[in-house]
């Protein structure tokens, strides 16, 4: 399963002819859409609506950097940590984006009780589907403090630590999960209250060719809630 996902991957961008942009420009607008279901800015219980974006070192922190951005746009109150930023262009630019619309970056990672306080949800967009092994730093001591808040997670693509076949049950339990093309193995051990399927940019031939069973989506909705 980890490995279908990487060849889907693969053959969006080969056969398929897609950009990584174009690709994650979608599943990060799928992630700031499905925050604002879940979590509407009338129903945030702390103002300003902040929400703390924390990004990883791979794509899955892209679709991140992009959410931040969208979420921006929707109004709420962005930051974002973004600990490992790789030197491509890619991620370069859509960190120029967010610092030229006035999201702020933490330069650390912060005590859970200090994210209880201030923020009203965490995106975890720390790993995707290529996560791999034991966690490391800086990114075990950021999913131990992760562990311990009680403000809700929204995870993109698989909640990050989790095995992305078998899950994680000592991991972070998300309250919220943006799958994006098509349900990871591991989104059968989810036990949140939101799950949102994202990433509408399957081309028919793929979905039959993997045989991936998608649902409808609604209208010209970019998400569609599976529970
Ligand atoms: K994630």
């Amino acid at each position: 399963m980890q490995e279908e996902a990487q060849h889907i991957d693969e053959e969006l961008f080969d056969e398929y002819s897609f950009s990584v942009d174009q690709l994650m420009e979608l599943a990060g607008l799928s992630c700031a859409t499905a925050v604002s279901k879940g979590y509407p800015l009338q129903s945030l219980l702390k103002s300003p609506p902040r929400v703390l974006v924390i990004c990883g070192p791979g794509n899955n922190g892209g679709d991140g950097l992009v959410c931040a951005r969208h979420l921006k746009l929707f109004g709420y109150e962005p930051s974002v940590l973004y600990p490992k930023r790789p030197k491509k262009q890619l991620f370069q630019n859509l960190t120029t984006q967010c610092e030229k619309m006035d999201i702020s970056f933490l330069t650390e990672m912060l005590e859970a009780d200090v994210i209880d306080e201030v923020y009203n949800l965490v995106v975890d967009a720390i790993f995707g589907f290529s996560f791999k092994g034991a966690v490391r730093e800086p990114f075990g001591d950021i999913l131990s403090q992760l562990k311990k808040i009680t403000v809700p997670i929204a995870s993109v693509d698989i909640p990050s630590g989790w095995d992305v076949e078998n899950g994680c049950p000592d991991g972070i339990q998300p309250d919220m999960l943006i799958s994006l093309t098509a349900p990871k193995k591991a989104a059968s051990h989810f036990k949140g209250r939101y799950h949102f399927l994202g990433g509408r940019f399957v081309p028919p031939a793929l979905e039959q060719k993997y045989q991936l069973n998608l649902p409808q989506y609604p209208g010209t909705d970019c998400v569609h809630q599976l529970n």
